[in-house]
């Protein structure tokens, strides 16, 4: 048994309600990536480091494959539960779909919600078919690889701040290699049940921080409840919320370039709370791209802070804690 991480001590602390806060929320444009980058770069550097969480302009995924995304994210929440069901979540792989299974350690509540995962080498038999939900798997795909591509330009920023080669986290995400354990996961959270408006203390997503290096969040505009709190002011309990536009994608740093980065780069605590009885109490729908080093990277980071880990090993111990049920 391994001695349990610190990230999950971490973690277990943070589920009371808090208070809200404003934080600046700073928009990093990425236009003219690469006559940019060192401007860029520093840009997205001080925001991680000064607030702790920003967000991403002109990242070449246009509105309309985003749209289409979150369509077809609708159209497989809709499917029957029976058919969702003979795709179920491969808990090892991050791959296919579950309900109310995931609970958080800072809650210990299953999240009011569906997820289903796309990890590119553990599809086999996890995919509903072509006569089930036409052109869902080659429009997921291709937007898989346009937030993969968004996410190597962020990391290799990173990279370069850190005295790495610009593409050291691109070899460490490298699609083509079987140990690929990148994730995009569709996300529905339910309606509000009438019995439960206004139940503050339940969650569409548990306060955590995430396992992998970077997430891009796409969220859509009208459906909010996503509140951020920077790790390094998690003793606060003063989380600030998130208004969700469709053009832009929201970013945390994870867990894994918080440990790369011996602590430089310090992870986003986030969660999705109910909403207020005056708001929207329809279904909101997200879509998140993990950015998780293939299986056999060693997080080894340059002073040493924390003793080395494969990325396969670190992942395992973070979902075996979120997953009980499987
Ligand atoms: O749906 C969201 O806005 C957040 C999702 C999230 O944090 C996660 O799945 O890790
Ligand atoms: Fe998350």
């Amino acid at each position: 048994m391994n001695p349990m991480l610190d990230e999950l001590k971490r973690e277990a602390r943070m589920g009371a309600v808090g208070t809200e806060r404003p934080r600046e929320v700073r928009v990093i444009d990425l236009a003219n990536f690469e006559q940019r980058q060192a401007e860029i770069a520093d840009q997205l550097w001080d925001a991680a480091v000064d607030v702790g969480f920003f967000q991403l302009a002109n990242h070449g995924i246009d509105l309309a494959a985003t749209r289409e995304a979150f369509e077809m994210t609708e159209r497989f929440f809709a499917l029957p539960a029976e058919t969702k069901a003979r795709h179920p979540l491969k808990k090892g792989l991050n791959a296919g779909w579950e309900s109310r299974a995931q609970v958080r350690p800072s809650t210990g509540t299953p999240d009011q919600k569906e997820s289903y995962q796309i990890t590119r080498p553990h599809m086999a038999g996890l995919w509903p078919s072509e006569a089930e939900l036409p052109q869902f798997q080659a429009t997921m795909l291709a937007f898989e690889a346009k937030a993969w591509t968004v996410a190597m330009q962020v990391l290799s920023c990173f990279a370069l701040k850190l005295g790495f080669a610009a593409d050291f986290f691109t070899r460490a995400h490298d699609p083509a290699r079987p140990g690929y354990q990148s994730t995009l996961r569709l996300l529905h959270y339910f309606a509000v049940d009438p019995a439960q408006r206004a139940n503050m203390g339940l969650w569409r997503a548990g306060a955590h921080t995430d396992f992998d290096c970077l997430t891009l969040l796409f969220q859509r505009a009208g459906q909010g409840g996503l509140q951020l709190l920077p790790g390094k002011d998690m003793d606060s309990q003063a989380w600030t919320s998130i208004t969700p536009a469709d053009e832009l994608i929201t970013c945390n740093i994870g867990d894994m370039l918080m440990r790369w980065s011996d602590d430089q780069l310090p992870s986003n605590f986030h969660r999705v709370r109910n909403p207020t009885p005056d708001e929207y109490q329809g279904p909101r729908y997200s879509l998140a791209f993990f950015a998780q080093a293939n299986r056999d990277v060693m997080i080894e980071s340059p002073a040493g802070k924390y003793a080395p880990i494969s990325a396969e090993d670190y992942l395992q111990q973070r979902v075996n804690a979120n997953f009980a049920k499987y």
